[in-house]
This record gives C-alpha cells, structure tokens and sequence, in this order.
C-alpha cells in the first residue's frame, strides 16, 4: 500500500518508532509521499538516508499543527515529552500511541486532543509480519480509522479492538508475546544442553524449531491445536513431554499468570 502524503509528527524513534518510518519508507516507495517531523535524540542516520532516496521531506521548517502524531517514547518518558508534542497537535490532528498502558483519556488531557487511537504493535513488524491491535477514541472519524490502518499496515496484521479495557491484556499476549516465544527458544536450547547437545547446536536447534513452527502455522493457516495434534503421536515421545508440559502446574498455568502479571503492569503504567 503506499502513503496519501500524510503529514507526520513522530515523538520518539527506537526500536518501534523505527519500524514504523521503515515502514513508511517501503509504502512510499509504492506511491505518494510523506512529510516526517522527528523528534528523536539518537534518530538512526541510515533511516534519513533512506526517507531522502524515497522523496520524504523530512524536518520541514515550522510545522506547525500535523495530521498525524505518533508516540512512540517509553511510557515513563511521555509526561517530559507532552509539552514538546502539543504545538504538533491542531484540531484535525490524529493522535497515535504505540505507548503501553497509557490511557486514551490521558493522551486527550496531556495533548489537547480528542481524536486519539491507541495501538500495540509488536517487534515482528521489523519485517512486516507484526500484529498490531488499536482502538479509537469516539471523536475518531471512519476516516480516521483508514488513516491510521494505512499507517499501521507496512508493520504486519491490524486488528480493530472493540474496548479500550482489554488493550491491557492486547499488550500482555501480542505486545509482550515475542519475548515469551524467545524465551521458550533460550529454555528448549537450554533443556537441550543439559539432555548432552553442545550449546551452538542446541540453540540452532531450538531456534529453527521455534521459527520453522511459526512459519507453518502462518503459511498453512491451520490452528495450533490442529498442528500440535499433527506432531504428537499415541504412545510416542511428544506425548511424554506433553503430559509434563499440560500438567496442573505446567506451561497453561504458567502463561496465565504471566499474562496476568504483564496485563496488570499495563494498568499500572497507565496510572503514572
Ligand atoms: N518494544 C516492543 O516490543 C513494544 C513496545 N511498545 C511501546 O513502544 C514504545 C517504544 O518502545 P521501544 O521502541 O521499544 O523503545 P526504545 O527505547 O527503543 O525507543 C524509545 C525512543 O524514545 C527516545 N526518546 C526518549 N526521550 C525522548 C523525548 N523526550 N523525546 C523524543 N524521543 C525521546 C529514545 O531516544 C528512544 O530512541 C514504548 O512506549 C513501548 O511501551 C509497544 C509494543 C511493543
Ligand atoms: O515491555 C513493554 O513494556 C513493551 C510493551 C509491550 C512490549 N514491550
């Protein structure tokens, strides 16, 4: 998809911010254009390189009120960089949050907006195969919407979220989630190691599992269940370490706390 010209302030561009403008980058390359205001101490000199190659204007002299900003500083860090978003922010101004618990009630009262959308994407729209969950104040137009999606989409899904409540458990499993899948990597390669594998070969192993996994659910469109099933013979050796892992304290209950934990953390960072 390519960009209508949007003029874009973004506040913040890290990890996630950068995905975004890498994004951007690609749809421009598709068709029309895009002026990018950044505010980023550290901005990464191969994304400016690569916003002039594709016809952005990036910076422009005075501004001024844009159609689009996008937050995508640390929660901790949005309160100090509120007063230096406002003069970005017109009564026709879009405010998009990739922020994790900070409320949409909060994004109105410390910008002076009202057509506000808070979203969670997550690390995978590095390569565009990210997940990425809003939800929209009611002053937001249909127009609005499709504004936002365009900007959303070079990062993966989107996925329209009908209440704000459960943006919390949105940023525990699709948010958070790729830690948990990263991390079931570092634990099998570790299992691995100590069953007698050398480190190097456990984590190629364990990795290629993870990833290879993934990869096939996406591509067949076939459920977890369906393809858990598809591993596990009767009496063989998934089954074994199945009965472990869906035990009453295994890998179900475990997840449900963490997702718990995480969803709560949510909240909390939405209270500062
Ligand atoms: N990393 C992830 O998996 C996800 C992150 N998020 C949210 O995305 C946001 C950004 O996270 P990351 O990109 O991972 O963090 P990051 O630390 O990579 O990026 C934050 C950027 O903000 C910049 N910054 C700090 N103070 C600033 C200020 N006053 N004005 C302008 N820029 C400032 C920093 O230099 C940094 O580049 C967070 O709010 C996080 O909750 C949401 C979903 C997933
Ligand atoms: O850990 C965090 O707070 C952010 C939000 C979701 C993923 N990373």
């Amino acid at each position: 998809m390519s960009l209508d010209s949007p003029s874009i302030a973004l506040v913040g561009a890290g990890a996630m911010g950068g995905a975004l403008v890498r994004g951007w980058i690609e749809a421009v390359r598709k068709g029309g254009g895009l002026t990018l205001t950044v505010v980023e101490p550290n901005f990464d000199p191969e994304l400016e390189r690569e916003l002039d190659a594709v016809g952005a204007v990036l910076n422009p002299p005075d501004p001024g009120p844009v159609d689009v900003v996008v937050l995508a500083v640390k929660p901790q860090t949005f309160a100090a960089a509120a007063e230096a978003t406002r003069k970005f922010v017109g009564p026709d101004t879009r405010v998009l949050s990739i922020m994790a618990g900070v409320t949409i009630d909060t994004l109105c009262r410390e910008l002076n907006a009202t057509r506000v959308i808070r979203s969670v994407p997550n690390t995978p729209a590095r390569i565009g195969r990210g997940v990425t969950a809003y939800v929209a104040s009611p002053a937001c137009t249909e127009e609005d919407r499709a504004l936002i999606e365009q900007l959303l989409e070079p990062l993966g899904t989107v996925e329209p979220i009908a209440a704000e409540r459960l943006m919390d458990v949105v940023t525990a499993v699709s948010g958070s989630g790729p830690a948990y899948v990263f991390l079931l990597a570092e634990v099998l390669a570790a299992a691995a190691e100590q069953e007698g594998l050398d480190k190097d070969t456990a984590m190629r192993l364990a990795s290629r599992t993870v990833a290879g996994a993934g990869a096939l659910m996406l591509e067949t469109g076939e459920t977890a269940s369906t393809l858990r099933k598809q591993v596990t013979s009767p009496g063989g050796t998934t089954e074994a370490a199945l009965d472990v892992l869906a035990s009453a304290d295994g890998l179900g209950p475990l997840l449900r706390r963490a997702v718990s934990a995480a969803a709560q953390r949510s909240r909390d960072l939405g209270k500062r």
